[in-house]
Formats: structure tokens, C-alpha cells, sequence
């Protein structure tokens, strides 16, 4: 009997404007002094000056290398959210500890990657970047002046630091009446353009947001802020408490206020496992208010907010390349490691796409079924989950790190230790539709003794047997689970999915192209990932070779798209398995802030709750025993 979740605890209009929203390049120096930038939370931007901008810069650029390690996704700039946030959102899990906070900058920063990354749906192949209605919006749009490449000057701005300096609001609404009727015509067509991730129109306060997106429409030097990611493992939670700490304190003391001011108008927002774990924890050693937030409702409200992100969502297609390459041949393959080509694409349309089945890859799986309305039950689950492969890598391989075991993955040839239908039949199984190279077993080859003596098996081999049968069978229990409710739409969230970042990396070094569509695929040569199969639909010849290298490399956007995309063999065996079992009607949805679901949950559903008390850990929002 699959347990009830609870019903949306906090349904309401989240009010985060997301037209414009643009997901920063992980590598943009801006984004390195964006991310810092928190660390000193500037309460006033225009503070930002002379010899002090410099050494601010400074310490920003330094902090942000120190941090490197837990640097991991991309941040997201909004260019027109520009209310005060006091709270930094944390997501405690079983693996991993991933914090959200927001930041505002009077520049935006200069290089976002959606340029290179834009969709590849068949319909828009052609048509040029500018023509984005997402983009061409002037509200939208930061004004010229902030597109300068200056470095963006990050700032935090917490409510009580607004009151208490005496600043109703930096927004001021400009007095030339000209002025207010355009700005009051901009906010009309804002109130249609604003996120809205709540389905329940009822609970809109249309005076109020209406309001509040007339002050945000007449503001000139507040383009927005940016949404910033960092992780670290929960075993060094001890690691992540500093993070928050020193935030904290460095925010006290560039805004020049006391440390205790700044504490009083923080406010910590935990989910996750660790919310409950650790809460102790984190109140005594943060000093600032903590709040607990239900860990499913938070991936809802996490996945419900993000696909309003413009080049957020994408999928795996091998569909044209199979037509492409067996025009004649119908059945699909059953699915194996080494699944066919695929071809990159994002969804264009940034809006919550329900119902579907939200597939959470963390240390264990939780399938959540999300109704039309938002409502959502967790329908099943397994215990076989991204925490079962990195456990079972760290004793069976060298590998110390799970980007190593990944890697290790890329080379392996899982054949040496899986039992594949030849070694049973000796050739195909052609009655059923099986052919020999497919899995009977995994690992079903190593309890066999040779010469009385048991195998040794290469790490890789191992690591890339596991990492499959891992991922197909979620992608199994997914199919099974969207096939009982109905779904057609498969999303995947949870870190298990994110991979190694290191051919965003080398990608990042290469100019944005404007072809849309590619088939792509990757593999390893020596140390170094090698894209096949890379080029432009229009023109491709199928069987061209194309070294991601900057000195070669001819295209960067399929590039970028994999090194996102997180791990290629991950999201290739999960997009075929639910091809292949559900015969091509249901389909496999990722996302580009996979593991953050949670944690930005946490972050957008106390999102207005500025200077708002909230009564800390409410039954309606917290199932588990505190
Ligand atoms: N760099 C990484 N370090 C650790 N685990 C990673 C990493 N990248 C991906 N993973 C996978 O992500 C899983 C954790 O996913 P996550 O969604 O954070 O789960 P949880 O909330 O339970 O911590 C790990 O068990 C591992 O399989
Ligand atoms: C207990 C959990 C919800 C915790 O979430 P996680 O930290 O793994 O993201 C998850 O691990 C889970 O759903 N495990 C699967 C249990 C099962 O249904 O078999």
C-alpha cells in the first residue's frame, strides 16, 4: 500500500519572476565571483567601490577557488526577481548535502551558456537564437548598461537588514508619470509572464502581486539576482555547517552590521533526512532560526519550479538516429550498456508539464506520482539507488571518489563479468527477441572458477557492469510504475544522474554554435572523452569522429550538452530503457539542476515569507519525528 503524501502543505503562487532566466556557464569567471559573492553578503551594491571593489573582487575570486570542490551545478540568474531573500536552503541527504542561496548583483553576469546549449525540437532547427520570446521581452531584458562584461557584484539582502537601515525598499517607484503608465503597462504583461508554479489559482493574491511586480517593473538599477548551488557530502556535514557559517559571518561584517543583527535575519531552511538528523546541529552551530520542510514536498515544489527555467529540461532521443541509421529495421533492441546514439534536446516551453512521474535518484530511489493539480503521492520506491552503487564501487574498486568510479565506468567492458544470453545459448535467442550480447545476469560470470581458481575482474569492467544494471533497473521500476498510473512522463531528478564534470570542462573553452540538432554520443580514449557522432542533424555523416579537444573541437554545443547533461551512460540507459519497455510512448525528462530539487524546493516555498514569523517546524509541513 503505497503511504500518502501529504497534500500540498504551503500551495501558493510562487512569486519568483523567471522570465529571462538564463543558467550560467559553470566555468564564467563571473559565475566564480558570483558564487563567492554571497559569502560576503553586501547589503548595499552601491557599497561596491573604488580600492574596496577591488579587494572585494579579490577575496570573491579566492573564496570561490577555495570552494571549488563543492562548486557543481550552474547557477541561475534572474534578471527580474529582485525581492529581498533572507533564507539559505539546505538539503540534508543520505549522501550528499546540497545548499541553495540567492544573491543580487547590479550587473548580470556575461556569460550565460543557454546560447550554446538552445533546444533542437525539429520545428525550431533553423530559427535564430534572437528571435527567443523568452529573451525579446524588454522587462525581461537587464538594461544595456548592466550587460556590461564588469564582474557581477553579488549581494544577499536579507528583509530585516532593509528595515533596519531604514531602506523601505531599493525599489522606488519613479514619480514622472510617463513613466508609471509604461511601467504599469510592463506590469500587466509581467503579471501574465510570471512564474506561476502553483496550480491553484484560488490562493493568488492578485492585488498584492500585482503590486509587487509594479515595483519590480520601474526598478533601474536591480537587474535581478542569481540562485547559487554548492553540495558536499553529508559524512563531512561538519564541512557544509562551516560553509553556512562563514557565510554568515562575512555577511555581517561587509554589511557592517552586527554579527548578531545578521543571525536574527537569516534563516536556515532544511529538508532532506538531515533536516531531522542534524537539525540540533545546525541551530546550535548556525545561531540563526531553522525550519523544517517536508523532503517530498520540496521535490515537487523543486521540480514544479525549475521546468519554468528556460533550457532546463532535456531528453535523450535515439529516435532519429535509429531512423537514420536502420531505416528498415523496426524492433528495438532490448536495452544494454552500450544503447544507441542520442541526440541532445531541451525543451522549450518552460512550463511545469503534469502529470508525470518524478523518478528521485538519490541514495535510494523514491516515484513519486504528481497529479495534474500538484498534488502527489510517493508510489514506490527502491533501495537500490545511487547510494547501493557507490557503496558497492568503493569496495570493489580502487576508486575513492564516485566521479573516479564513473570514469572507471566509461572504460570498462561490462561482457567480462556479466553473463550475457550467449554464454547460454551459445547464440541468439531469437524466439524471444534475445540476442546474445544482452545481459542474462549481471555478474553472473564471476562465481566461475577457471582452472579452480576464481577470476580477477578490472575495476572498470565491474564499475561499468554496476552502473548499468543500476540504472536499468530503475528505469524498469520507473516504466512499470508510469505505465500503472498512466504517465507518459518520466522525470528524473537526484544526484545518482549528475556525472563527472570534467567535459563541461574542456568544453566550456570552445565559441557557441548555432546548429540545433546533433547525434552525439561519447566514449573514452585514453584519458581523454571523444565525441562520436557529432555533428549538426542537417549535415551529419554518421560515422565521423570528433575529439572534444580546444584546439579541435568543432562542436561545442553537443559538448556542453553532455557535460551538463550529467553522466551520458546514466541518462542513455535510462532514456532507452523507458523508450524500449514502454514502446516508445512514454518518455524520460532531466534536468539540468537534477540533485537540487529538494533543496530548491526548500528555497521557493518560503519564498515571500520575508519578514513573515513562521512558526518553526509546523506538523503541517514535517512528517517525521523531530
Ligand atoms: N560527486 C559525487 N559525489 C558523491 N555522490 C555522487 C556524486 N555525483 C553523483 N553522486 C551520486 O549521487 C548520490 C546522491 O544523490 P542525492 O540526490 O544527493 O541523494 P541524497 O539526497 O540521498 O544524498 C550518491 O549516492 C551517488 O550515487
Ligand atoms: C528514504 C529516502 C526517501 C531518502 O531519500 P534520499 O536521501 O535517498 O534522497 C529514499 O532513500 C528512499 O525512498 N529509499 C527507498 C526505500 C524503498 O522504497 O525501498
Amino acid at each position: 500500500m503505497p503511504a500518502a503524501g501529504p497534500s500540498l502543505p504551503t500551495a501558493k503562487t510562487i512569486q519568483v519572476d523567471t522570465r529571462g532566466a538564463m543558467i550560467l556557464d559553470e566555468e564564467s569567471p563571473e559565475l566564480l565571483a558570483i558564487r563567492a559573492a554571497p559569502l560576503c553578503l553586501v547589503h548595499c551594491p552601491f557599497a561596491l567601490r573604488g580600492t574596496h571593489t577591488h579587494t572585494l573582487l579579490t577575496c570573491l575570486v579566492r573564496l570561490a577557488r577555495d570552494h571549488h570542490q563543492t562548486r557543481d551545478s550552474r547557477g541561475i540568474y534572474f534578471p527580474n526577481y529582485i525581492e529581498p531573500v533572507s533564507h539559505i536552503a539546505v538539503d540534508i541527504g543520505g549522501s550528499l548535502a546540497k545548499v541553495i542561496y540567492f544573491t543580487r548583483s547590479t550587473n548580470p553576469p556575461s556569460s550565460p551558456s543557454q546560447i550554446a546549449t538552445r533546444g533542437s525540437s525539429p520545428s525550431d532547427i533553423s530559427t535564430p537564437l534572437s528571435s527567443s520570446p523568452t529573451r525579446e521581452s524588454p522587462i525581461s531584458s537587464p538594461p544595456p548598461s548592466a550587460k556590461l562584461n564588469g564582474h557581477p557584484r553579488g549581494a544577499l539582502t536579507p528583509a530585516v537588514l532593509e528595515q533596519s537601515n531604514g531602506h523601505s525598499s531599493y525599489l522606488e517607484i519613479p514619480s514622472h508619470t510617463s513613466r508609471a503608465d509604461s511601467t504599469a503597462a510592463s506590469a500587466s504583461s509581467t503579471l501574465n509572464g510570471t512564474a506561476t508554479a502553483s496550480l491553484r489559482p484560488d490562493s493568488v493574491n492578485h492585488s498584492l502581486l500585482h503590486d509587487s511586480l509594479l515595483r519590480r517593473a520601474s526598478v533601474q538599477h536591480f537587474p535581478g539576482g542569481s540562485l547559487n548551488f554548492e553540495r558536499f557530502e553529508t559524512e563531512h556535514i561538519d564541512e557544509c555547517l562551516a560553509f553556512i557559517r562563514t557565510l554568515i559571518e562575512r555577511s555581517a561584517e561587509v554589511n557592517g552590521v552586527p554579527l548578531e543583527e545578521m543571525r536574527r535575519g537569516v534563516k536556515v531552511i532544511a529538508t532532506g533526512g538531515g533536516a531531522h538528523r542534524f537539525y540540533d546541529v545546525l541551530a546550535r552551530e548556525l545561531q540563526v532560526e531553522v525550519h523544517r520542510e517536508d523532503e517530498m514536498a520540496c521535490l515537487i515544489e523543486g521540480l514544479k519550479f525549475i521546468t519554468l527555467i528556460p533550457d532546463e529540461v532535456y531528453y535523450f532521443s535515439d529516435e532519429l538516429i535509429h531512423s537514420v541509421s536502420h531505416p528498415a529495421q523496426h524492433q528495438l533492441e532490448r536495452p544494454s550498456p552500450d544503447p544507441p546514439k542520442y541526440a541532445v534536446s531541451f525543451v522549450q516551453d518552460p512550463v511545469p508539464q503534469l502529470p508525470c512521474l518524478l523518478v528521485n535518484i538519490g541514495s535510494g530511489v523514491s516515484i513519486v506520482k504528481v497529479d495534474e493539480d500538484g498534488s502527489y503521492e510517493r508510489v514506490s520506491g527502491t533501495s537500490l539507488g545511487g547510494g547501493t552503487l557507490w557503496g558497492l564501487l568503493s569496495l570493489l574498486t580502487p576508486a575513492t571518489t564516485f566521479d573516479e568510479m564513473l570514469a572507471l565506468s566509461e572504460k570498462g567492458n561490462n561482457e567480462t563479468v556479466d553473463m550475457l544470453v550467449g554464454d547460454i545459448y551459445g547464440s541468439d535467442y531469437s524466439k524471444l527477441g534475445l540476442k546474445s550480447t544482452m545481459i542474462a545476469s549481471t555478474f553472473g560470470k564471476v562465481f566461475k572458477k577457471q582452472g579452480g581458481k576464481r577470476g580477477t575482474f578490472s575495476p572498470e569492467d565491474i564499475s561499468k557492469s554496476l552502473l548499468y544494471a543500476i540504472s536499468n533497473n530503475i528505469g524498469q521500476i520507473a516504466y512499470m510504475n508510469a505505465e500503472k498510473y498512466n504517465l507518459d512522463r518520466i522525470y528524473f531528478g537526484g544526484y545518482f544522474i549528475r556525472g563527472t564534470s570534467y567535459i563541461a570542462r574542456q568544453a566550456s573553452v570552445h565559441p557557441p554554435v548555432r546548429a540545433r540538432s546533433f547525434v552525439c554520443s561519447c566514449r573514452s580514449r585514453g584519458d581523454k572523452l571523444v565525441y562520436t557522432r557529432a555533428e549538426p542533424i542537417e549535415e551529419h555523416p554518421l560515422f565521423c569522429d570528433f575529439s572534444c579537444d580546444s584546439k579541435r573541437g568543432q562542436s561545442p554545443a553537443v559538448a556542453r550538452a553532455l557535460g551538463f547533461a550529467g553522466h551520458a551512460a546514466t541518462i542513455s540507459t535510462l532514456s532507452y530503457a523507458i523508450r524500449f519497455w514502454s514502446k516508445g510512448t512514454k518518455r524520460a525528462l532531466f534536468l539540468r539542476h537534477e540533485g537540487f530539487l529538494g533543496a530548491i524546493g526548500a528555497w521557493i516555498k518560503n519564498i515571500g515569507e520575508e519578514g513573515q514569523e513562521k512558526k518553526p517546524d509546523s506538523d503541517a509541513d514535517v512528517d517525521a519525528e523531530s
